[in-house]
This record gives C-alpha cells, sequence and structure tokens, in this order.
C-alpha cells in the first residue's frame, strides 16, 4: 500500500468519467492480465496458451483515494473485458474478506454476474446497470463479464475488509460460468 493511499482525506466529491474511465481525484490502479489469474481456469493449458498469446488485460481496477484502512469506507470501480478461456468467461481472481465483511456493488455498465460462494452454498446474482448486488459477510466474491462489452460495476466496502485469494485457491467458488448457448451455463467447480 501506497503512502499516499493511506493518508486521511477530508470530506470530498469524487468524479467518475466513465467514458474516460477515470475517477477524480484517483487513488490506486490496479491491472490484471490473464497472468495473473494463474490456478482460476479450470483449464490450465488454455490459460496458459492465453498468457504465451499476448498475456491479455482482463481487467482493471481504479480507486478512489479513500484509504484501505479500519472505519473508512473506500470505493472502486472495476472494468472486465469481455471473453472466455476455453469457454470460461472472463472473471475476477474472486476474494474472501478475512473479517467476513459485508460489501455492495452497484452496476454501471455492461452485462456480469456476482458469484457469491460461503463455503457451502453458491449464489449467483446478475448484474445490469442500476443494479446492487449485496455481499454478506462470510460470502467470497467473484465477478464475471457476461456479455460482448466490458463490464463495470462500482463497490463500496470497508476499508478493513482485506483480500484473502488464498482461500479462494483453496476453496473454489462452487461453481463456474461458462458462456452458454442461451448465456451464461454453471458447472460444478471441480469438473474439468
Ligand atoms: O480483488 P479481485 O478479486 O481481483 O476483484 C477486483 C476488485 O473488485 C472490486 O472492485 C473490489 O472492491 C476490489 O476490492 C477488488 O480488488
Ligand atoms: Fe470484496
Amino acid at each position: 500500500m501506497s503512502q499516499y493511499h493511506a493518508l486521511p482525506v477530508p470530506p470530498m466529491s469524487i468524479r467518475f468519467d466513465q467514458s474516460a474511465g477515470t475517477l477524480s481525484p484517483e487513488g490506486p490502479t490496479l491491472t490484471r492480465r490473464m497472468s495473473d489469474l494463474e490456478g482460476l481456469f479450470r483449464d490450465h493449458a488454455a490459460w496458459q496458451k492465453a498468457v504465451a498469446d499476448g498475456d491479455p488485460v482482463v481487467y482493471s481496477v481504479i480507486s478512489s483515494p479513500v484509504p484501505e484502512i479500519d472505519r473508512e469506507l473506500p470505493q472502486s470501480i472495476t472494468t472486465i473485458q469481455p471473453g472466455t478461456t476455453a469457454g470460461e468467461l472472463w472473471m475476477t481472481k474472486g476474494h474472501q474478506h478475512p473479517n467476513h465483511q459485508g460489501e455492495i456493488y452497484l452496476g454501471i455498465s455492461g452485462r456480469g454476474g456476482l458469484l457469491m460462494f460461503d463455503g457451502t452454498e453458491t449464489r449467483w446474482v446478475e448484474m445490469t446497470p442500476g443494479t446492487i448486488g449485496y455481499m454478506p459477510p462470510g460470502w467470497a466474491h467473484r465477478s464475471v463479464n457476461i456479455g460482448d462489452e466490458p463490464y463495470s460495476f462500482l463497490a463500496v466496502y470497508p476499508g478493513g475488509a482485506g483480500h484473502d485469494y488464498g482461500w479462494v485457491l483453496e476453496h473454489g467458488m462452487g461453481l463456474r460460468a461458462l458462456s452458454g448457448t442461451d448465456g451464461v451455463e454453471f458447472v460444478d467447480y471441480v469438473e474439468g
């Protein structure tokens, strides 16, 4: 975490320019390429090939300057590119909040889905512009682009929530979202 990101901020408004894909003022930004998603797609060989064939950007995250520290309420906008890897829809890594804290997403543009898993049950919430998706404490979450255009959503989350990526690598997400003839199709996480 940069020192800039950890600084307290005054009351403020933050402007989102959708066509430019910017927040102002802006905090840290993050770009995740295919190589950053190791171990997450069911078809490892297809993932490796995609990395070798140009390692495309799968999603990016722009953040407001509100710091990720306890009692603050940071926000970020994530944009997932459309695409599939061996039929599996492009998605975020997915994470659990170590101390089980809730979070909300607001669909901004494109069509997506919010896959949630509490270790036993899986839930899917379809996200279109204007949908508020709620993740209760203890539900790991992953976002998926189910359309042909970039899918963007706003996230608002407790500053102390943290990101546990190891939990998803260990437990999976219950289901995988594949591109189907009539849209999205689900298979068990462990299915090959
Ligand atoms: O952290 P990932 O699973 O890669 O998801 C990407 C991002 O999605 C949302 O914007 C969350 O609020 C971010 O905290 C998260 O980093
Ligand atoms: Fe989260």
